[in-house]
């Protein structure tokens, strides 16, 4: 073969179409050099680019979304007293998502602070959301406690909370949403009490008081509740209870035993006597609350009916009365006499004889509480006639409007803003 000029003309002696040969047969090894080694790699290198690049702006366009929630988190705190909340922050938009933009039809109740929405979050995890109404009495101090106290709290009878959100005016608390909504639901519906049977019911009063032990003595901290009624006894698909509504709880620390407020919250009926007319609340007072809705689980009857009750002005006064008259029975709701147990029921009415006494150290701590209802060979002490403080529903309103209180619609959470 011979040699290619450094003109790249062909040498003397070469004919053209050896040239040419030549010259195309080097074109065509040029090709293969092209397409079997340089495009791959062309190739693998654009590849890796990109590859690198869409990481890039995918981690930048992360830490951004991070940063905005920072922020928005940061925010949160600031509002909260920069304290320290274990529960996620949830962004506003996803909350709206979730619940169709707050539409009537997700909507599952109203309370004192506001309205209550079921929501489903993208990973179709469905929830229950409480949008705080800015003319409600709930302000940064009650949705602080819910947000920063009760988010350290994880038992099977609490409602968990699942995250929460300050958007502008907006402050939204998120749980996990409960099939079965409220106890007052079913406890007072004449045709949803059925569902109620007995087992049912001793199982809920049973997993109130396994609840209320926690919150009191088995937690890191000493909370007492102050709002304990029908309505915040939320029920899973299980019929299983879920204390709710920590707006109000309140902190025990050290060997703080009681507390005075000038600022009474609660429901009338399930308050103390001591609580509600001088403002003393402590784990005893959360007691007297347990027994009154213990009354009411057992008869189906309203502590705050507006009706007399067999001549009686309340629901405690008819139970004691029944009781000491040997005939407590009669108090059983008549749709779970039938297949009851009745000793179970007795013993019932008269554990919620003992937590309505007048006198604070008179009634059980949580502990006896759950002992007794788990025990049934557990002696009973013998219960003190209750205060009627509780007046008839007249009295108790001229009652109220002497001592200057405000009222939210029937049943409902009270505030008293001003002091004794
Ligand atoms: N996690 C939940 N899952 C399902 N339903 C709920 C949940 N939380 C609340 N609800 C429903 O929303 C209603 C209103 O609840 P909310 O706690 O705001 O008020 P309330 O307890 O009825 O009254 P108050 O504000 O006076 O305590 C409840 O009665 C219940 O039916």
């Amino acid at each position: 073969m011979g040699e290619l000029a450094d003109t790249g003309r062909p040498a003397s002696g070469i004919s053209e179409n050896l040239y040419l040969r030549i010259s195309s047969s080097s074109a065509n090894g040029k090709k293969i050099v092209i397409l079997k080694i340089v495009l791959p790699i062309v190739a693998c290198l654009l590849i890796f680019t990109c590859i690198y690049l869409g990481c890039k702006s995918r981690g930048k366009s992360s830490r951004n979304v991070q940063n905005k929630h920072k922020l928005k988190h940061l925010n949160a705190s600031d509002e909260l007293g920069n304290e320290d909340t274990e529960l996620p922050f949830v962004g506003f938009e996803d909350i709206l998502v979730a619940t169709n933009y707050f539409s009537d039809h997700n909507m599952l109740g109203k309370g004192g602070f506001g309205k209550v929405y079921k929501g489903m979050l993208e990973s179709g995890k469905e929830i229950a959301v409480k949008r705080l109404s800015m003319g409600s009495g709930q302000g940064v101090e009650e949705f602080r406690n819910e947000v920063v106290l009760i988010a350290k709290l994880q038992h099977r009878n609490l409602v968990r909370h699942l995250g929460y959100c300050i958007h502008e005016d907006e402050k939204l608390l998120i749980y996990e949403y409960l099939r079965n909504k409220s106890l007052d639901a079913f406890l007072f519906d004449a045709t949803k009490r059925v569902v109620l049977d007995w087992m049912t019911r001793f199982t809920i009063i049973k997993g109130i008081a396994r609840g209320f032990l926690y919150l009191h003595q088995d937690s890191r901290l000493t909370i007492i509740h102050r709002d304990l009624k029908a309505s915040n006894i939320l029920l899973d698909a299980k019929m299983s209870p879920k204390i709710s509504d920590f707006g109000m709880a309140r902190i025990f620390e050290g060997n703080e035993q009681q507390a005075n407020t000038k600022r009474v919250v609660g429901t009338y009926g399930y308050m103390s006597p001591e609580y509600a007319m001088e403002g003393y609340f402590s784990v005893k007072s959360d007691t007297y609350s347990f027994g009154v809705l213990l009354l009411e689980i057992l008869s189906g009857l309203r502590i705050n009916s507006p009706h007399l009750i067999m001549d009686f002005p309340n629901l405690i006064a008819y139970a004691w009365s029944l009781w000491v008259d040997g005939n407590a029975r009669e108090l059983v709701d008549s749709s779970v006499v039938e297949g009851c147990r009745l000793d179970e029921t007795l013993r019932c009415v008269h554990i919620g004889l003992l937590c309505v006494q007048d006198h604070p150290n008179a009634r059980p701590l949580m502990s006896s509480i759950v002992f007794m209802l788990e025990n049934e060979t557990a002696p009973l002490p013998i219960p003190e006639k209750p205060a009627y403080f509780m007046l008839r529903n007249q009295e108790a309103e001229d009652r109220r409007k002497c001592m200057g209180r405000s009222d939210t619609e029937n049943g409902m959470t009270i505030t008293t803003l001003e002091g004794r």
